[in-house]
């Protein structure tokens, strides 16, 4: 068995050979003082501290002798003969996990640990070890990166906590949880979990990604917006597009509902039978669909492309499992999450607003309804967070409205973490 430890301020950890009692240099934390002095390395045979022998002693006896140490503190090493050839390229990861070292008895240094939350962003510095990578936490303003664990070894770890705790099957939050008002594009009830709809964060835990600037000559960015029923989704795009209809378009839904008078096939849905609705669905043509009333709504890959063949951008609001229908490298997603204030906040902000609750009929919010929205709004984030680009609490309608402007701007012209599998199709999820 092997005991490691961390030289806390030299930023290295060792390990004891059980078998011989040799003392070896485990690791050197990336851009820590041993690192930088260049003169540790992984492999090396530690042999004294200070003058004292250290062969044979455990762990803790060499930490009291570092702790006893002041000023200069002298290392004699045997370097290992052959060095590995560090072919390490920088890596970068958005983490689709929590974790935190205090709560992982197996890590080597608690205080060496990186404790990270979904959708954080890595830079992995070093990959040498099967089980502790080394990685910073962006953005970082230090030097010295810390442990995490590699992607095995977190997802062995996922693995034992599934085991030991009593198993929760994964539910894909569905429309079911909605209010079910959003006019034309309700669902009350996803007739099916996509293959695809649920992120299998134990498969990839860390997710890998690159940075993008969209290129003048690339279609723009799809901006998809989710939020729990009734917080504003709805308001916040047609305010957008009201603002610049020369920029800002819609996709046109498809539906199996009958039209209506004042209705035209192409400007408010395309209106198909459910025949050819259902035969789109099996062959995957739409990003997010559903039934209502009896009817099919949905929004079709083809009405996002005729909105970016046009060259504006395309505006879009999906349900939370439809994100993962557009996190590909066609649309390029960029996702906002609409989050709604807290019930006190929309009691205010909300006072003279109707919803509706069928085509023709309004009414004002009930007091529950705002805790419900709290409520779904806490579960789509447990689950879903991990996806989110920006996310505007929508308490004043037009501060909101400003911040979508700023972040739509922001996804088209500033450069953005995005899945590398977009960008090279090589990339392992
Ligand atoms: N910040 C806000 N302040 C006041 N009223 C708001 C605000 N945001 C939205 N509203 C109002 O709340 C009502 C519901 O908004 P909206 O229809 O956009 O909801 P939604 O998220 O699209 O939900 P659904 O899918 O159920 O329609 C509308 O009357 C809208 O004008």
């Amino acid at each position: 068995c092997l005991c490691l430890f961390l030289f806390a301020l030299q930023g290295a950890t060792i390990r004891r050979d059980e078998a011989t009692g040799e003392i070896f240099v485990a690791r050197v934390i990336h851009g820590g003082l041993a690192d930088r002095s260049g003169l540790l390395h992984a492999g090396d045979r530690l042999v004294e501290v200070n003058g004292h022998p250290v062969f044979g002693l455990e762990p803790e006896q060499i930490i009291q002798i570092l702790a006893h140490c002041h000023g200069t503190i002298m290392f004699k090493v045997v370097p290992m003969t052959e060095r590995p050839v560090n072919n390490q390229t920088m890596l970068y990861v958005r983490v689709m996990v929590d974790y935190s070292p205090e709560q992982d008895p197996t890590i080597p240094c608690v205080d060496a640990g990186v404790a990270f939350s979904k959708g954080d962003v890595l830079e992995i510095v070093d990959q040498t070890d099967a089980l502790w990578w080394q990685a910073k936490k962006l953005p970082s303003t230090s030097a010295c990166a810390g442990l995490i664990p590699s992607t095995n070894f977190l997802k062995r770890k996922q693995r034992e906590m599934l085991w030991f705790q009593a198993y929760q099957p994964h539910t894909c939050l569905k429309a079911s949880l909605r209010l079910s008002r959003r006019p034309g594009t309700q669902i009350a009830g996803t007739p099916h979990c996509p293959t695809n709809c649920c992120w299998d964060a134990l498969e990839t835990p860390y997710e890998e990604v690159v940075r993008y600037l969209r290129h003048p000559n690339d279609t723009h960015r799809v901006i998809a917006l989710v939020g729990p029923s009734g917080v504003g989704v709805n308001e916040l795009r047609k305010r957008l597009i009201e603002m610049n209809p020369q920029v800002y378009m819609g996709a046109v839904p498809h539906t199996t509902r009958p039209s209506r008078s004042h209705e035209e096939s192409g400007r408010e849905y395309h209106f198909i039978s459910r025949e050819l609705f259902e035969n789109m669905a099996y062959n995957n043509r739409f990003v997010d669909y559903g039934e209502y009333r009896g009817h099919l709504y949905g929004t079709s890959m083809d009405a996002i492309k005729t909105v970016q063949d046009s060259g504006k951008i395309c505006i879009i609001d999906i349900e939370p499992h439809a994100i993962l229908s557009v996190r590909t490298h066609e649309l390029r997603a960029y996702v906002i999450y609409i989050k709604p204030p807290v019930a006190e906040c929309m009691r205010q902000t909300r006072k003279k607003s109707q919803i509706t609750t069928n085509y023709y009929t309004s009414r004002y919010f009930k007091d529950e309804e705002y805790q419900e929205m709290e409520e779904v709004s806490k579960k789509i984030e447990s689950q879903y967070c991990q996806f989110f680009d920006f996310v505007i609490v929508n308490n004043i309608l037009q501060d909101a409205r400003d911040q979508l402007l700023t972040a739509v701007k922001r996804a088209q012209e500033e450069p953005q973490w995005v899945p590398a599998a977009w960008i090279r199709p090589s990339a392992q999820n």
